[in-house]
């Protein structure tokens, strides 16, 4: 599903505002893989991220209006969804992520996934797009581009895809919406 306009453009506004004015040493490398398996993999991926906390009223906003959409979803289409995570990701010119999917089947808590892109401005001619493949398929169904206020939201275990390098800094909120898979003490999501 893609929205144009799922937030505020106020909000959206403050949120650029924000992940623009972040330095160097407030993003982490991105990694790839769940908690102890995590690790790094530049032929992956080379965006950089920050997890959004209640650290200003902005990223508090946005959390809000997602934890609405999370009871609405569940209330409407008894998805079961526990909680939801999201980063504010920066991609530099030149910074892609290889075709992935964000859960795998049995070993995940991730049933939802979705994409906030946060640039002003941007044409077809800057690339960075998003391609959406269905399972097997080497062409995409679906090249997106980041627009700003534009949100993309899928089955995270369903669909494949890959951001394509683009040719300006490219920012966005990625979030996921979870399952609580607690079981005989294992506690899953970690917190
Ligand atoms: O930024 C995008 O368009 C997608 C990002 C993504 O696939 C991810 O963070 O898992
Ligand atoms: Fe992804």
């Amino acid at each position: 599903m893609v929205v144009p306009d799922l937030i505020p453009m106020q909000l959206a506004q403050a949120l650029l505002e924000e992940v623009t004015a972040f330095n160097e040493q407030q993003f982490q490398q991105a990694a790839i893989g769940r908690e102890q398996q995590q690790q790094q993999n530049p032929f992956v991926r080379t965006d950089a991220i920050r997890w959004l906390s209640q650290q200003s009223s902005a990223q508090a906003q946005f959390l809000c209006l997602m934890e609405q959409l999370r009871v609405e979803l569940n209330r409407r289409l008894f998805m079961g969804l526990f909680d939801y995570e999201c980063h504010f990701a920066h991609y530099a010119p030149g910074d892609f992520y290889k075709k992935h999917l964000d859960a795998f089947k049995g070993k995940t808590n991730r049933i939802l996934s979705t994409v906030l892109y946060l640039n002003p401005g941007w044409t077809a001619d800057d690339g960075g797009e998003l391609l959406m493949y269905e399972k097997d398929d080497k062409q995409p169904f679906l090249k997106l581009t980041p627009l700003f206020g534009q949100m993309v939201i899928f089955l995270s275990e369903r669909f494949p895809h890959e951001v394509l390098a683009a040719k300006r800094d490219r920012y966005s909120i990625a979030g996921w919406f979870r399952v609580n898979n607690s079981i005989g003490g294992a506690i899953d999501p970690a917190r």
